[in-house]
Parts: C-alpha cells; sequence; structure tokens
C-alpha cells in the first residue's frame, strides 16, 4: 500500500515526534499540514509540507482546515508533562482531552477516513504484569494518563458508530533523533530521562539526580522500554498504511520489548558522550512506576514493523548528536 499522494493533516507535526513523522510522510510522496500553536514546537522542525499555526482550541479554524480535505488525520498535539498534570489537570483534561474531543468530531463531520492517535503507556498505571500487553487494565495514576485514555475512548466509541478508523499508538518511552540531527528534542526544561543527561554532557545542565534507587529492580532504579524516534514515526507510516489498505481499527504498544535500567541508560550516556555525568541519587519520584516494559508483539504482527534502531547505544548516539547541533543553534 503506497501512501503517495495522501493528503494528511498533522496536529502538532512542529513538536518532537510529529516532526519525525511529519518528516518520513514526506518522504513517503504525501502531502503534509501541520498545525501546531508553536507552545511547545518550534517552526523550524516542519521540515515537510506548510505549517498552519493555530490551536486546536480554535474550532473554526480547525473546522475550515479541515473542510480543505484529508485522507487522514495523525494527532500528536498534547501536553505531557506528567507532574504539571498533577498539578493543572484541568489544562490536560482541556487541552488532550476536550480539544482531541472536537478534532474527533471534526473529523466524523468532515468525513475523514483514517486517525492516527499518540496515546501512551501512561494509560497502564502501575501494571501488575510486565511486559504489558494492550489487554491490560486501563488505570493510570495521574491526569496525563486518563486524559489520554478519555480520549481513546471517544474514538473507539465514534468509529462504532461510523466515525474514522482509526490506530491509537502507546507509546512506551521515546528517544533518540533524526539520525541526519536535522531535528530532535527541543521542548524547553525537559524531563525526560535521555534528554535531561545530554543536556547535562553537554554543559547546559550542572547535574541531575536519579530519582529512587530502592526500586525492586536488578539495580534499584526504575526499568524503561526505550523507543527510538525513528523507528516510532516508521509506527506511524505503517499505521496508515494499514488503515488506508481496509484495516481494522487497533490499539498497539510502541515499544521493543526490553529494558533498561535509569543507571544503564546513563553509563551509556557516558560511554556515548565520554561525560564523568555528575549524578545525585534522590528520592523516588511519586507516580513512577518500577517496571515498565511493553508487550510489543501486536504491533510486530498486525502492521509488519521490525525496529531498526533497538540498540540503546545508538538512540543515545543520536540524541547526543542533536543535543550539540541544537546547542549551536541556539548559540547562533
Ligand atoms: N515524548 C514521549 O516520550 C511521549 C510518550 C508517550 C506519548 N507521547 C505523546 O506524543 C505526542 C507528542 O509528544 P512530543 O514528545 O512530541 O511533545 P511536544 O511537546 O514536542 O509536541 C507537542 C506539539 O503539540 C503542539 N500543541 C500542543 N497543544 C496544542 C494545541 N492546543 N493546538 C495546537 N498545537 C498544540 C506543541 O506546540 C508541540 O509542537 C503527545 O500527544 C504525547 O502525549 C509522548
Ligand atoms: O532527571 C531524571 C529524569 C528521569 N529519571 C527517571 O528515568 C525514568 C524515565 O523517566 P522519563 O521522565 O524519561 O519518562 P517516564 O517513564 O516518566 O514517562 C514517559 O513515558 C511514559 C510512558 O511510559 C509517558 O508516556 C510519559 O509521557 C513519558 O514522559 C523514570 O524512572 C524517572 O524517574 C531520573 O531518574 N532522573
Amino acid at each position: 500500500m503506497t501512501l503517495k499522494g495522501m493528503r494528511v493533516l498533522v496536529t502538532g507535526g512542529a513538536g518532537y515526534i510529529g516532526s519525525h513523522v511529519a518528516r518520513q510522510l514526506g518522504e513517503q510522496g504525501c502531502e503534509v499540514v501541520v498545525y501546531d500553536n508553536l507552545s511547545t514546537g518550534h517552526a523550524w522542525a516542519v521540515l515537510n509540507g506548510d505549517l498552519i499555526e493555530a490551536d486546536l482550541a480554535d474550532t473554526k479554524r480547525l473546522c475550515s482546515v479541515l473542510a480543505t480535505g484529508f485522507d487522514a488525520v495523525l494527532h500528536f498535539a498534547a501536553n505531557i508533562v506528567v507532574p504539571e498534570s498533577v498539578a493543572n489537570p484541568l489544562k490536560y483534561y482541556e487541552n488532550n482531552t476536550l480539544n482531541s474531543f472536537h478534532l474527533w468530531r471534526l473529523c466524523s463531520e468532515n468525513n475523514i477516513k483514517h486517525v492516527v492517535f499518540s496515546s501512551t503507556a501512561a494509560v497502564y498505571g502501575v501494571p501488575k504484569v510486565t511486559p504489558v500487553s494492550e489487554e491490560a487494565p486501563l488505570a493510570p495514576i495521574n491526569p496525563y494518563g486518563a486524559s489520554k485514555m478519555m480520549s481513546e475512548r471517544i474514538l473507539l466509541d465514534l468509529e462504532y458508530s461510523g466515525g474514522p478508523s482509526f490506530v491509537s499508538l502507546r507509546y512506551f518511552n521515546v528517544a533518540g533523533a533524526d539520525p541526519e540531527a536535522r531535528i530532535g528534542q527541543a521542548t524547553p526544561h525537559a524531563t525526560h530521562l535521555i534528554k535531561v543527561a545530554c543536556e547535562v554532557a553537554a554543559g547546559l545542565r550542572s547535574g541531575m539526580t536519579i530519582f529512587g534507587s530502592d526500586y525492586p529492580t536488578p539495580d534499584g532504579t526504575c526499568v524503561r522500554d526505550y523507543i527510538h524516534v525513528e523507528d516510532l514515526a516508521a509506527a506511524h507510516i505503517a499505521a496508515l498504511e494499514h488503515l488506508s489498505g481496509g484495516g481494522a481499527s487497533q490499539v498497539l504498544n510502541c515499544g521493543y520489548g526490553r529494558g533498561y535500567s535509569v543507571k544503564e541508560v546513563l553509563d551509556a550516556v557516558r560511554r556515548v558522550t565520554g561525560s564523568d555525568l555528575p549524578v545525585l541519587e534522590g528520592p523516588r519520584r511519586p507516580g513512577d512506576p518500577a517496571e515498565l516494559v511493553a508487550d510489543s508483539r501486536r504491533l510486530r504482527t498486525v502492521l509488519n514493523w521490525s525496529p531498526q534502531w533497538d540498540d540503546l547505544e545508538a538512540i543515545v548516539a543520536t540524541a547526543w548528536r542533536w543535543e550539540r547541533f541544537y546547542a549551536t543553534k541556539r548559540a547562533q
């Protein structure tokens, strides 16, 4: 199934993950339109297609854009910081759930056939069984995860009533960057482990803290399933191929099915960057499950997806390359 010539709307396409997917869509010959308010995204990150600078809450604008006709919508736009969602839940329910609600409604009204949605492993909360399959109970422990769970559910119910077919991709821990370092994670005040560690190695932060070293894991630090953003972007391309080929709606975990501890990640960052990486051991961060690893068999089987970047050092190396490039870019 070729995507060539498809017209695709990408909300949040100026952000970290959306910009990588928009780039790959362009490489597949799609006509890409990015809809982004640039709250955490950057115009320079849109390497393919047109950027419409607008907010999802502006439903009039969104409707007029959708009315120009799209084959599919990929929805990335959201707020994504878990502790902020605890402190300010309404911001998350408004931007993530309410704005998704309006987007789904407008997709339906404008006869959009297919939707690919950025969901998260945070919908599982603290899973009882690991690796986590898509059948695990949904039990988010923070408003961020709950806001995404609700958006998924609305999409599901809408499809039953004739709305767009969809693939909800539940991302585990996304990391790495475009291997050519044209784009990468540029979120201000980032909280993600590999991004923070690369900022420390680049001298942009004086140090960092390991949030808890008394977890019931082999070295006492939390274990996560890190997926390279390029592989994740490829899963979106495969999801769109699946849907446009008449495939049924799906919910799919996105990870590699193996985990690394915080200490293992920091050692990889030391090896790649040559930095000593000054690190303190601190208390646990509230809401962190000890271990979160994806059962990704369904993604592999249904979408015939196979990773190209399943190597922690390669993930860190691309993130590090991007970090150095971005430091130079900011200094200019
Ligand atoms: N980064 C991760 O590890 C991770 C993990 C799981 C799920 N996700 C999901 O992936 C998606 C993308 O995350 P990211 O890491 O690229 O974050 P990001 O902050 O880099 O990208 C989000 C983009 O959405 C835009 N945006 C936000 N609210 C908007 C609005 N109301 N109207 C228009 N544009 C708006 C921002 O300007 C930004 O460009 C999110 O939905 C997030 O929940 C990310
Ligand atoms: O400075 C830091 C930053 C992180 N960590 C630890 O590193 C691990 C990974 O933390 P991240 O903040 O990088 O990622 P999370 O696992 O908390 O969450 C990420 O993955 C989730 C799904 O698994 C959600 O999707 C969420 O949006 C996304 O941020 C956690 O144990 C965290 O405590 C540290 O020790 N120090």
